[in-house]
């Protein structure tokens, strides 16, 4: 068996087109949604994902804020920013891109937020609402991984997932979306301090990757027929990227993310519906 593949950048693409008109519809309503992203320091990485963010806003019609500063920047500097896109009318939606450099409050950075404007779903009180229920911008790569599992017709409910992970943008807010009773999934949270994760990983019908750690997921830990969505993000000396699953698992899985070219673009479009969301609650 070869896995199909779960396609990102195509569903990403289809996201994007169906976006394109809502913001045109917003701008005839006088309403012009505009992301801001703050981006510290001179992680390549970081650098390349905030350009795509906003590549992709142009695309779609969503004016650009940009807010660079270097990786010297203090606290206090970082929190100036805030403020400022707090207050700016022409930002209706921004994003702190993580991680920030070494010495920075992060927490902190995010709680000074103006949740309405949180277009990550990152704040403590849109994560809190999302434990408490109550509507909230969803965290951008866990709802790009549940959109892409339903595009494909993967059964989520009553499925075992393992998800590899206990970070902010992923780890943590995954299982909060996959046990909603929409969802209905039944979740085990792995991670570094995990016995045996093999144990685990062969008991799952869907399994998501995201703990950094290159081919991490080997293909005789996999369920034959399962799905398996790569999210872990290493480089090798080339600078190529490493995912958290090994080549091998596409011979066993039923569905596989590719990496890049799956999660990735699902977590830049999921920003972007968060952006257009907002821009429609607030146009009534
Ligand atoms: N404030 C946030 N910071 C971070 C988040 C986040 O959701 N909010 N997630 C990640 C990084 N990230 C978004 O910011 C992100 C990661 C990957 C991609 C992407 O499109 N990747 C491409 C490959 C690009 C490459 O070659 O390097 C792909 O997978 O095809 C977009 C966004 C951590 N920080």
């Amino acid at each position: 068996m070869t896995a199909q593949i779960l396609d990102g950048k195509a569903t990403a693409a289809a996201i994007k087109s169906e976006l394109t008109a809502r913001v045109a519809a917003l701008k005839e309503r006088g309403v012009t949604p505009g992301l801001g992203t703050v981006l510290v320091g001179d992680d390549p990485g970081s650098q390349k994902y905030v350009a795509g963010k906003h590549r992709d806003c142009a695309q779609v019609g969503i004016a650009s804020i940009q807010r660079e500063l270097p990786a010297t920047a203090t606290q206090e500097e970082i929190e100036a920013v805030v403020r400022e896109l707090n207050e700016d009318p022409a930002c209706t939606g921004y994003i702190v891109q993580l991680p920030l450099p070494r010495g920075i409050d992060e927490n902190r950075i995010l709680e000074l937020m103006d949740p309405d404007k949180d277009a990550d779903g990152l704040h403590p009180m849109n994560l809190g609402r999302l434990v408490l229920n109550e509507p909230a911008p969803l965290p951008c790569t866990p709802n790009g991984i549940l959109t892409l599992l339903r595009r494909y017709g993967v059964e989520i409910k009553g499925a075992e997932v393992v998800v590899v992970g206990r970070g902010v943008t992923i780890g943590r807010p995954m299982p909060l979306l996959l046990t909603r009773r929409s969802e209905n999934a039944t979740v085990t949270q792995c991670h570094t301090g995990t016995r045996d994760l093999a144990a685990h990983l062969k008991r799952a019908d869907i399994v998501i990757a995201a703990a950094g750690s290159p081919h991490l997921v080997r293909p005789e830990d996999v369920k034959p027929g399962a799905a398996v969505l790569d999210v872990g993000v290493s480089r090798n000396a080339e600078g190529k990227i490493m995912g958290d699953v090994h080549p091998g698992v596409a011979e066993v899985a039923a569905w596989i993310s590719p990496n890049p070219g799956g999660v990735g673009p699902m977590t830049r479009a999921q920003l972007l519906v968060n952006v257009v969301e907002a821009a429609e609650r607030s146009a009534g």
